[in-house]
């Protein structure tokens, strides 16, 4: 089998270059599982998996028989990333549920990625916020920090498993709440390495209980293995080497001593600071879609507590039903948009890998869930799902010069490049923008309101401004080819309960109209949009009439138009 490789200017140490596949471990000939989409700047991967991976650039052909493919996966064959959320392993019923749910699947190799038990992760930031104030001596005293205790200690008994798995751990943590307690202060480098407590807490639980059943697994946390992150502690972003990283590590111990990895979600390590990271709320399904696209695998699953992606947050209205099918750009601006289901980043990966998201409810096996692909059959599609965003804020911003002014719109913007400050929804005209300021900047926090009031100063050197708070977004993900559709019926809803919107906007995203509301009103008009929509036969009449009407329209092209 020939192989050619090469990689201009990438050492084959550093974090750029892909990694050295099963085939040289096997003391087959050498090849590079190329799990990397990074294979840069020598060439960027065309297709990772299948028989061929091509290279932009330079002479990197290589074919692999289908017999060797086959030794290939046999050896490091994982074929599907599973994550449990936090709700599907709050207790030690839960774990054993998940457990058999696992090994229900005798056919997948999985890796395995679990979050923080319940609302472990909430409990640990009010315990930091709480030791900043509560003196050092009482620092072991913090309520949440019992609660968390209790918890872990419980399951762990519960499952019939040693408590030294997480003693050591549980002793750190109270010495870290004491160190803050002292301190008087609680950085977010020191809050990530805080709320890390969670994952590597659970996953260390649950790799004994599937072991302690006879199933072979090993515990990992990422920032060991090559989950490289920016250092923007409680936000951080994935670095392209992660991907080489991680497969590079799993596939290797997979292949010296094969066992289910058990992966805590959620956290990385700052490629500076060499600190623990953590990738947002709800992060954890972002670490699965990243693990899913480094090996390459044929299914990432997101397992949670609901039947899928649903039409809208059931929090807010309980009727919401499932969404059978998105693609990744629709997920992703629903997730963005505020559907707390989804981490907004996590797509991406998926995205870039072409590889399918399952959305499973791990209280409910057998529902078919939502899975979200590149595409999918649009033609039917008018309205997906409706989002809420809260408590945002609005500014409206009119020039102090005349018509005719150019460059307006640049000084707005740059005024916000400057305050770092990112914008979601724009309304514009020449003279006057109004826009919404994304609370989720820093995804654990509003923006406070000095930097508000920062903004305010420099935007009104150059034009006068409304800030308007208290404003909620309402994004109607759907097919925006039936924008007029969805506007007109959305419109005479929002009509009929008498709410004026307060700004539109339908930018160049396909699948996305957003409209802005009071946010007394905003619950009410979700449940109204809802009904509306989807539960009053709307849809299938909706697509009756355009059957109709296109009918029409292949008339007027055959020339009847007029007659
Ligand atoms: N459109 C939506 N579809 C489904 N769930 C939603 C939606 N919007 C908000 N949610 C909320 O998201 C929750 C599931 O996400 P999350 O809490 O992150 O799950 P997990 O912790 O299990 O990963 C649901 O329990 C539901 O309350
Ligand atoms: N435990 C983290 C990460 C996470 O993804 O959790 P979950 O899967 O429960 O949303 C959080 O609560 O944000």
């Amino acid at each position: 089998m020939a192989v050619v490789l090469r990689f201009p200017g990438v050492a084959r140490d550093s974090p750029a270059a892909p990694s050295v596949g099963a085939g040289s471990r096997l003391g087959r000939e050498p090849y590079f599982a190329c799990a990397a989409a990074t294979a840069r700047p020598g060439g960027r991967c065309l297709r990772r998996r299948g028989l061929v991976v091509r290279c932009q650039s330079g002479a990197a052909v290589l074919k692999k028989g289908a017999a060797s493919v086959a030794a290939e996966k046999a050896a490091t064959g994982f074929t599907v990333v599973m994550k449990f959320g936090g709700s599907s392993v709050a207790s030690a019923e839960r774990m054993r549920e998940v457990a058999d749910l696992i090994l229900s699947f005798p056919e997948e190799t999985p890796v395995i990625v679990l979050s923080a038990m319940g609302k472990t992760t909430n409990n640990l930031l009010l315990a930091g916020e709480k030791a900043v104030s509560c003196g050092a001596s009482n620092a072991s005293e913090i309520p949440e920090l019992a609660v968390i205790k209790e918890l872990h200690i419980r399951t762990i008994d519960e499952l019939g498993l040693d408590r030294s798995i997480v003693s050591g751990l549980l002793d750190e943590l109270e010495q870290l709440l004491k160190g803050v307690a002292m301190m008087k202060e609680l950085t977010p480098r020191t809050r990530d390495y805080l709320v890390s407590f969670g994952e590597c807490m659970s996953t260390r639980i649950f790799a004994a209980y599937l072991n302690k059943l006879g199933k072979k697994a090993r515990q990992y946390d990422a920032f060991d293995i090559g989950f490289i992150t920016t250092d923007d502690f409680t936000n951080a972003d994935i670095l392209e080497a992660t991907y080489p990283s991680v497969a590079k590590r799993l596939q290797g111990d997979w292949i010296d001593d094969p066992a289910i990895p058990i992966v805590t979600g959620f956290l990385g390590k700052g490629w500076k600071s060499c600190a623990i990271t953590t990738l947002g709320r709800g992060g954890s399904d972002l670490t699965a879609t990243t693990i899913g696209k480094a090996l390459g695998l044929r299914e990432i699953q997101v397992w949670k507590d609901v039947d899928g992606v649903l039409t809208c947050d059931p929090n807010i209205y309980a009727n919401a039903i499932p969404v059978p099918y998105l693609t990744f750009e629709e997920a992703a601006e629903l997730a963005y948009f505020g559907a707390q289901v989804l981490h907004p980043q996590s797509m991406r990966p998926a995205r870039e890998g072409g590889i399918p998201v399952r959305v499973k409810n791990s209280y409910n096996r057998r529902a078919p869930g939502t899975v979200i692909t590149k595409t999918r059959d649009l033609s039917k599609s008018i309205l997906t799902s409706i989002v809420l965003k809260s408590n945002i804020t609005m500014l409206d911003i009119v020039s102090t010069r005349m018509l005719g002014q150019y460059g307006f719109l640049a000084k707005v913007f740059s005024i916000f490049e400057d305050l770092g400050i990112s914008v979601d929804c724009v309304a514009t005209s020449e003279v006057s923008i109004s826009l919404t300021l994304d609370p989720s900047k820093l995804w654990c926090r509003e923006l406070i309101q000095q930097e508000l009031d920062h903004v305010v100063e420099e935007l009104e050197k150059i034009a006068f401004v409304h800030l308007l708070q208290h404003r909620s977004i309402i994004s109607l993900i759907g097919n925006v080819q039936r924008s007029s559709l969805i506007l007109e019926k959305a419109f005479n809803v929002l009509r009929r309960n008498g709410v004026n919107v307060q700004m539109i906007s339908q930018g160049a995203s396909k699948v996305n109209i957003s409209l802005v509301v009071h946010d007394s009103e905003a619950k009410q008009c979700v449940q109204a949009l809802h009904a509306a929509f989807f539960e009053n036969g709307f849809l299938s009449e909706a697509e009756g009439d355009d059957l109709q009407q296109n009918g029409a329209l292949v008339n007027s092209n055959g020339g009847t138009y007029g007659n």
